[in-house]
């Protein structure tokens, strides 16, 4: 599965959620989308599943457009954070269309998984709570095993339990049949390291496209004496800094340095973190 999208641009009035938006993705790989509220997430989700059109520019999966063309869409299934399937329906019967609607769909997974989550097949839709909803919407996106799988903080109302669950199911069906997924959450820290790769979109925008291996590679924080820190920051792209009695600590990004000297010492910043600094509206990059 190839996906690219080149000056991608949705407008809403006056406002831009998506400006100029290139990115290309490709492979079997779990991928993390992340960024601030409002910066434009779901909308590039929504005009990848071709939901809707986009005011600019173009967005091709395998060479063609998404939007209307079943051919290119019943090899996606994006499950959004808010399912709204349609009330009146029964659990099973929503399994039921959705397996209808997507060629690879897996009864048998499907099952197991109404199973684990704990649904009642003949459940109302409508009286299902804002986790079991979440739930169901988790079973289709697995079940559906489409190459392209697009998880829209698909966890709204699941207990930690049921989220470290989704997280560990996610990875085992990757691994039974490696596709692409492309995972939006603000939980980072809990499915970092689920990410081979990172998009970071901010205000409408690609920031950072990496994967998570050279992302890791690329940054680093220095701890030490204010005096020793100091000299190591100058002209260095620094991201973060903090002091406390004497102690500096600073965050370098896009920087490797070979050597430093004995009285600093070198970590490696959490994904959360590194999103956060290179979020910060005072960041300039
Ligand atoms: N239907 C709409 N009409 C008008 N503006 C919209 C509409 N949908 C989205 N927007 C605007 O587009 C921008 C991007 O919204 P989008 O929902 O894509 O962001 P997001 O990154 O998914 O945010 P969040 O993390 O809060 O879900 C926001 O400024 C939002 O207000």
């Amino acid at each position: 599965m190839e996906i690219k999208a080149e000056k991608l641009t949705k407008q809403y009035g006056k406002d831009f959620a998506l400006n100029n938006f290139d990115l290309q993705l490709s492979g079997n790989k779990i991928i993390g989308l992340l960024g601030k509220n409002g910066a434009g997430k779901t909308t590039f989700m929504r005009m990848l599943s071709g939901h809707f059109l986009q005011s600019g520019g173009t967005i091709k999966i395998d060479d063609q457009s998404p939007f209307n063309n079943y051919p290119v869409t019943k090899n996606i299934c994006f499950i959004q954070e808010s399912n709204n399937f349609h009330e009146k329906f029964r659990v099973h019967e929503v399994l039921d269309i959705a397996s209808i609607y997507y060629p690879n769909w897996d009864k048998n997974q499907a099952k197991e998984l109404t199973k684990i989550f704990k649904l009642k097949e003949k459940q109302k839709v409508k009286a299902l709570s804002k986790g079991m909803s979440s739930a169901l919407g988790i079973i289709i996106g697995l079940s559906s095993n489409a190459p392209l799988t697009i998880f829209d903080e698909p966890y709204i109302g699941l207990d930690a339990s049921f989220r470290s669950t989704f997280y560990d199911l996610l990875l085992e069906s990757y691994e039974n049949n490696p596709r692409m997924f492309i995972l939006s959450t603000h939980l980072i820290d809990e499915v970092s390291k689920l990410f081979e790769e990172v998009v970071i979109l901010h205000e409408g925008n690609k920031m950072l496209h990496e994967s998570s291996e050279h992302l890791a590679e690329k940054h680093m924080i220095l701890t030490g004496k204010k005096e020793s820190i100091d000299p190591l920051m100058e002209g260095k792209n620094v991201i973060h800094e903090k002091s406390i009695l004497g102690q500096k600590s600073v965050v370098l990004f896009d920087e490797v340095m070979e050597s430093v000297p004995s009285d600093v010492e070198v970590s490696k910043a959490t994904l959360q973190d590194l999103f956060v600094y290179l979020t910060k509206e005072e960041v300039k990059r």
